[in-house]
């Protein structure tokens, strides 16, 4: 792939690829500047190597497998969808997305058609009334499943039979709908409750062999092609056998255990996970992979929950992909009081990872190597896979 970049009417007002007129070997050389400056000084003071990063191997399109679009009324009975102009709250139109798989935009245009004809009036955030706030659609990777959530600002649709026949017949590449409602005046997407519309409410998808049902609440990598990529350099990292047990802290829907357990007979894994219908999920999911007998996954806060186990339990290794907030200083303690031999740091910010990775350095772990992996082309977005090591208790 040379030097060609690509252009995109919107690119300018939307924002979201900020870096659509760099050519890709360009924006991996940024990204690989990225993590170097902000873990080389570490690295090299550990003797640790940052391996060259984790390009997209082909082309660097189309790999938002989750795509989501506001409404907001715009007269006469027309509803406007879209993305929102970079650092505001106005709806720029969107017919066709470069990043995104080709169903997901057409899917959120249809459901806006869908509530004009019905006369479901959009949500109005100055005044937070209407019904109608988000959708969210998310598109299997290996399978065909299509699941789309409408976010409402009621609890009850008016006439939903209406309402999914309708969607149906308008996006037929839809396998499921759920309806979340969210009533809080917030600019969070998602509220807590979701009802399932059709279908089975979930979608399914396959990650290094192993399958995972997703729920409409938990968190999934966008992009499904890279996370292979990621999981498999995180398992590498983790250099597990038989016998071992590990912790996967911030485990979603346990995709990386599950992986871990699946691909390792023997290894026992503890998940730990605040958002309890994700646990609920990963407990399905190990059940689905055969390997629920090894697996046990905690609906906890990981600070709290370490608080509390810190010194009850071994572990060999300690697996952690937190958010872009990080960890916390409690929960790196906690790791450190464990003493596993090995801790995989996976991070979508790796400004945080190096203040976390400070505490471990600190608490008698060494950095082996650091490997950056582009799970977002288009965006400054890095993720980073570090490896550590424990060299005194
Ligand atoms: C970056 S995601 C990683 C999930 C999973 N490892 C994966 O690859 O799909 C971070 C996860 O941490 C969870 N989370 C956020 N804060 C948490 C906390 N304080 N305690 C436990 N889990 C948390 C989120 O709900 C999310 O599922």
């Amino acid at each position: 792939m040379g030097f060609r970049t690509y252009t995109c009417k919107i690119a300018r007002n939307c924002g979201g690829c900020e870096w659509l007129s760099v050519p890709y070997p360009i924006q991996l050389r940024r990204k690989q500047e990225q993590v170097e400056s902000l873990l080389g000084d570490m690295a090299a003071s550990c003797g640790a190597r940052i391996d060259k990063i984790c390009g997209v191997a082909g082309e660097p399109l189309a790999y938002r497998h989750k795509a989501a679009t506001p409404f907001a009324p715009a007269g006469h009975g027309r509803i406007r969808c879209g993305f929102y102009a970079a650092g505001t709250h106005r709806i720029i139109p969107c017919e066709k997305c470069l990043v995104e798989d080709p169903r997901a935009r057409k899917i959120l245009n249809g459901v806006a058609r869908v509530a004009e004809r019905l006369h479901i009036p959009a949500y109005e955030e100055d005044r937070g009334i209407g019904v109608l706030r988000h959708a969210v659609v998310r598109c299997g990777y290996a399978t065909d499943d299509v699941l789309l959530t409408l976010v409402t600002n009621v609890p009850e649709l008016r006439g939903p039979d209406r309402v999914v026949a309708a969607l149906r017949e308008e996006c037929p590449e839809v396998t499921s709908i759920v309806q979340n409602v969210n009533t809080r005046r917030t600019n969070a997407i998602l509220g807590k409750q979701n009802r399932t519309l059709w279908g089975t409410g979930v979608m399914h998808d396959k990650l290094l062999g192993c399958t995972f049902e997703i729920g409409p609440s938990s968190f999934y990598q966008t992009n499904p092609e890279q996370t292979e990529v990621l999981y498999q350099l995180a398992l590498d990292a983790a250099d597990l056998e038989g016998g071992m047990s590990v912790l996967d802290a911030y485990c979603g829907t346990g995709t990386i255990g599950i992986c871990a357990a699946a691909a390792n007979s023997g290894v026992e894994v503890t998940g730990v996970e605040r958002v309890a219908s994700a646990v609920r999920c990963a407990e399905r999911n190990a059940r689905a992979n055969g390997v629920a007998e090894r697996c046990d996954f905690v609906a906890a806060d990981a600070t709290e929950w370490m608080s509390r186990k810190a010194g009850e339990r071994h572990f060999d290794v300690v697996l952690m992909d937190p958010p872009r907030a990080g960890s916390t200083p409690e929960f790196l303690h906690g790791v450190a009081d464990l003493a596993p031999e090995r801790v995989v740091y996976v991070s979508c910010n790796v400004q945080t990872q190096a203040r976390d990775l400070e505490i471990l350095l600190g608490r008698g772990y060494t950095l082996r190597s650091v490997t950056p992996v582009d799970m977002f082309p288009h965006t400054k977005h890095v993720e980073c896979v570090a490896s550590l090591r424990r060299t005194r208790r």
